[in-house]
């Protein structure tokens, strides 16, 4: 029998009810819409308590306030003016031993929280090892030594990156081996310089783009490690781009994901982009990431522990490859182990729920399909003060050619550009802004060269369990997924709340476009007389040329009338 079929499964707003939520990364992209939409869609919630830590000189209250101020919370500020009253603030910081919670807010979620949310993260993806590891991993492993404490647990949802497995190109919904023995990792870095700690990143890193997706992956080895007896399950979303319907279509916030490249080319700073075009990218929109943990939650609430699944699944054993550069002895002092592991742990690997919330190549559009929507995009509501006409983005695979083009391209022009500014007592920016996109491309590159499939069953299995209220409060389904009308929200959001532009103010910008258009024609018509006046009296070579051009130019004009005339001579007959 399916949830669904089972009446006496309460929904998801009516198993929210009363409850108490946890959350970390409250601040961030993805805390603030789920605040905002179990407020909002769970309105019989009896609170949610924030995890959140002091920042930059703002106290916690302070940053409360700001995760309420976005349009996001339009909606709630109209119908349920009093919404903040059920927002608990505490002081959490996770990088610290027992995230430096007070003893009383520790009692308050030992008391109080029925599920807790963990969706803090560092997300950048170079961070230092040490730093990565203290967020990503060990935030974990102490976020699992509360949660046993605490009095009436229903679930504890981890949110992990589709990506922290992306050594593979099949990522079924398991949680893969890494090789190493995290702990040890950790003992091992604590007597380590942070240098040190630096140059071996590459050897330990391995396969793996950075350090966010290792210890994205190592965090989901804690839960199998350390989380036996706990309601958990993970949700693996892949890129997450702007909202698509709610609470307001198109919402997103910061440079991160694809947005940074976006504004680079609508506003002509960049015309290249170093990528596969046939490769898909995977953009899901944050709404859709939302509503899958959210009913996540749910379900793992209702189906109880994990391992009380452990005697379904089949144990394979796991031998994961080893780092090239480094000696064997030194990897295994370092924490890398071949070690056979528990037949539990292993079963474990495979027993705890997984959601990949992503699009798939099925739904997903290729990089090339992208920029030319993309495209459409920007000349149909043109970005404020574009710097250049934004012109076809041109995909380059190979990476000598993007380099070689990008020098001519991208790098002479801001040069110039820059020259221009310093000339008028202005600041140099666009060299500045090209290397911060140099650098962002290359911390991409990884994502935009390689293809990966998800096994989405589980995720499947979960819509299929909802009620039809219930699926379309909390849709992530893609039956009804327009993508292409994703994009254009996307950008359009991007627009508005990024780059805070007024969303009425085309007409300036098109003016503007039109400006820059007329200046280009009259800079190509000066450099081409320029040209023309030096060399045409000096060189027989170029005088040749001339000709060879008019010449070429009155055959095409005549070609093109003679086929015009045709083709109305076609239409008569
Ligand atoms: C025409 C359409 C064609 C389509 C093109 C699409 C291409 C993009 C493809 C996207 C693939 C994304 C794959 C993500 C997959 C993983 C999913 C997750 O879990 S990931 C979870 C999500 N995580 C992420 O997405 C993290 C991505 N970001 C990072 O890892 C790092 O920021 C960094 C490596 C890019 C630079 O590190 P570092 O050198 O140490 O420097 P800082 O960090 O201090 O920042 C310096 C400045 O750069 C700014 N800026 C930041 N990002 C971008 C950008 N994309 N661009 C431009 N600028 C960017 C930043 O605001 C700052 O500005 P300012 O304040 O100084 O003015
Ligand atoms: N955005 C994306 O494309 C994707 C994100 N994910 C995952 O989704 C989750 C949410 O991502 P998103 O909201 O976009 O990330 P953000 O970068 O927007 O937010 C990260 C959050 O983590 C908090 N945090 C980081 N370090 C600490 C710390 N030491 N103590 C307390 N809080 C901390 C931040 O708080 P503060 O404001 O104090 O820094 C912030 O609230 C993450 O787990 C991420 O790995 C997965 C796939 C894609």
């Amino acid at each position: 029998m399916t949830m669904q079929e089972n009446r006496n499964h309460p929904g998801i707003p009516e198993f929210f009810a009363g409850k108490t939520v946890a959350l970390t990364g409250a601040t961030g992209f993805i805390g603030q819409l789920l605040i905002e939409k179990l407020l909002r869609s769970c309105p019989d919630i009896k609170g949610l308590i924030l995890l959140i830590r002091s920042k930059k000189g703002k106290s916690i209250t302070e940053r409360l306030q700001k995760i309420i101020e976005p349009p996001i919370f339009d909606k709630l500020r109209k119908t349920r003016p009093e919404f903040a009253s059920k927002l608990i603030p505490v002081s959490a910081d996770i990088e610290k031993p027992g995230f430096a919670l007070s003893d009383e807010d520790v009692q308050l979620i030992l008391d109080e929280v029925n599920v807790f949310i963990h969706s803090a993260a560092t997300t950048k993806f170079n961070e230092h090892l040490t730093l990565s590891y203290a967020v990503n991993t060990n935030g974990v492993h102490e976020l699992l030594k509360l949660c046993r404490k605490i009095k009436n647990l229903h679930a504890f949802v981890h949110i992990s990156t589709a990506f922290s497995f992306c050594d593979k190109s099949f990522i079924g919904e398991e949680v893969y081996p890494t090789g190493w023995d995290y702990d040890k990792l950790r003992t091992s870095m604590q007597r380590m310089s942070d240098e040190m700690v630096s140059d071996l990143t590459p050897d330990i890193v391995k396969d793996r783009p950075n350090t966010y997706t290792l210890t994205k992956a190592f965090g989901e080895e804690v839960l199998v490690k350390e989380g036996e007896g706990l309601p958990i399950c993970i949700i693996r979303p892949s890129i997450i781009g702007s909202t698509y319907n709610e609470p307001i279509p198109g919402w997103c916030r910061s440079l991160n994901g694809p947005t940074g490249h976006f504004i680079a080319f609508a506003k002509g700073y960049a015309r290249l982009l170093c990528a596969r075009s046939d490769h898909y990218l995977d953009i899901i929109p944050a709404d859709f990431v939302v509503n899958g943990i959210i009913a996540a939650a749910w379900k793992t609430a209702l189906s109880g522990r994990s391992d009380q699944l452990l005697s379904k699944v089949s144990t394979t054993k796991y031998h994961a490859s080893l780092p090239k550069n480094i000696s064997r002895e030194q990897l295994q002092l370092l924490g890398y182990t071949k070690e056979d592991e528990s037949v539990s742990v292993q079963a474990r690997r495979k027993s705890i729920p997984i959601y990949h919330i992503v699009t798939n190549p099925k739904y997903a559009l290729t990089i090339s399909r992208m920029a030319s929507s993309m495209m459409h995009h920007f000349t149909r509501y043109p970005v404020d003060n574009a710097l250049r006409l934004p012109e076809n983005v041109i995909v380059i695979s190979n990476k000598f050619l993007y380099r070689t083009c990008a020098f001519f391209l991208e790098y002479i022009p801001a040069c110039m550009f820059d020259a221009g500014l310093i000339l008028f007592g202005q600041k140099p920016k666009l060299l500045r802004v090209l290397r911060l996109l140099s650098s962002a491309m290359t911390a991409l590159q990884f994502f935009l060269y390689n293809h990966w499939e998800w096994d989405e069953g589980s995720t499947l299995k979960l819509q299929r369990e909802m009620s039809d209220r219930d699926q379309k409060e909390f849709n992530f389904s893609k039956d009804d997924f327009d993508l292409k009308l994703f994009i254009e929200r996307y950008y359009m959001g991007t627009k508005r709340y990024v780059l805070k532009e007024d969303p009425l103010g085309y007409p300036a910008a098109r003016r503007h476009l039109w400006r820059l258009r007329v200046l280009g024609w009259i800079f190509q018509f000066c450099v081409f007389m320029i040209t023309w006046r030096i060399l045409i009296p000096r060189s027989q070579l170029a005088r040749n040329l001339w000709h060879l051009l008019t010449s070429f130019w009155s055959k095409f004009l005549r070609f093109t009338s003679i086929s015009s005339n045709l083709s109305r001579f076609k239409m008569f007959h």
